[in-house]
């Protein structure tokens, strides 16, 4: 049976050494690290990510500073909030909840945060940054895997990676991180042609596709280590109840592979926690205090 990664453990070490250097970033800077949250209507799992980021981020020394708006906020107001936030020296991060409602262009928005306020990644001179290998912000869901593959295998150099997923905010950074790592990089996707095989020659699996339990056991490499991104909420056996699932199938994969992150306590939890690291990272760069990175 494979071994359980346990991604929510992760990150609450990794949260409590945020705290220690967040108390002492307060005190070299004279105030704490801040991060300002924009959700923009009333999606419920956006909500729930938003109350908890806000959350972890106050446990952890730093100010919160939580932005909700209706859903149809137009974008020149919008961009009016974030033109405010990037120039309020309390904050450090800026994070607008994705997705935005359908008549807002992300691309826009996100194109207006100041990119050393970009605590997500997401803006393109950060993905250029990471691209080049130049310091920035790197989108924390693929920092937070990178962190679980290094912790359990050491250097990854000459791994076989797989990567199903290509989006901007999951597969594209994580295949840039693992490639930085020296990982053998493949990127699949939905026009793949024959995904089982493509997944078999993988010492690593990160899958982010959305899609509930699709990848299955009998497709690994009997000992290779899988990275599940996926979040879905599907009908539990239980009448009108749901339940969390991966886009792993964790039932057959488990048999198969040498190591394997949950869902829930995977992931997840290490998204936030990188979430208030990158936070964290910029409030010592905007003050212009030296931050050992290493130690978080
Ligand atoms: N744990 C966490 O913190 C986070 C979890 N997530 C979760 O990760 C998953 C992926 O999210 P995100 O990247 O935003 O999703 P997107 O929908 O933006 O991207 C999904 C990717 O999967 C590919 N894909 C879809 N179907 C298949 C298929 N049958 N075979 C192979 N590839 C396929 C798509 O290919 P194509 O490009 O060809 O369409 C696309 O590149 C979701 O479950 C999401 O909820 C996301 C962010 C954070
Ligand atoms: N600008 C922006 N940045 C994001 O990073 C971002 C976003 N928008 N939009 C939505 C996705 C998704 N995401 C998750 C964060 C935490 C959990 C998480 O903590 N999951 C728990 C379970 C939570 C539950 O029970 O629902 C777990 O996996 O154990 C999941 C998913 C961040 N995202
Ligand atoms: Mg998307």
């Amino acid at each position: 049976m494979a071994e359980v990664i346990d991604g929510k453990a992760f990150a609450e070490g990794l949260r409590e050494r945020i705290a220690v250097a967040s108390t002492a970033f307060t005190a070299a800077a004279g105030r704490p690290a801040g991060l300002a949250v924009v959700l923009v209507g009333e999606d419920p799992a956006s909500q729930v990510y938003v109350r908890n980021k806000g959350k972890q981020t106050v446990a952890c020394g730093m100010a919160s500073f939580e932005h909700k708006l209706p859903a149809d906020t137009t974008e020149a107001d919008l961009l009016a909030l974030i033109a405010q936030l990037n120039t309020d020296p309390a904050v450090d991060g800026i994070l607008v909840q994705l997705p935005l409602p359908a008549h807002l262009n992300e691309q826009t928005v996100i194109a207006a945060i100041n990119p050393d306020k970009d605590v997500d990644g997401f803006h393109v001179v950060n993905v250029g940054r990471l691209a080049t290998g130049m310091p920035g912000f790197v989108p924390c869901t693929p920092l937070g895997c990178v962190m679980l593959l290094r912790d359990r295998l050491g250097s990854l150099a000459g791994m076989e990676a797989v990567v199903i997923g290509r989006s901007n905010i999951v597969g594209k950074p994580m295949a840039q991180l693992l490639l930085a790592e020296s990982c053998t990089v493949t990127v699949a996707h939905s026009r793949t042609h024959d995904l089982p095989a493509v997944v078999s020659r993988a010492d690593i699996v990160v899958a982010a596709v959305g899609r509930p339990e699709m990848v299955k056991g009998a497709w690994l490499k009997p000992g290779a280590t899988v990275i599940d991104v996926g979040i879905n909420r599907v009908p539990a056996a239980e009448p009108g109840k749901t339940r969390l699932v991966g886009d792993v199938d964790y039932a057959s994969a488990s048999t198969v592979a040498g190591a394997i992150t949950p869902v829930p306590g995977g992931v997840g939890p290490m998204t936030i926690a990188v979430l208030l690291r990158n936070t964290l990272v910029a409030a010592h760069r905007n003050a212009g205090v030296v931050l050992d990175e290493s130690a978080l």
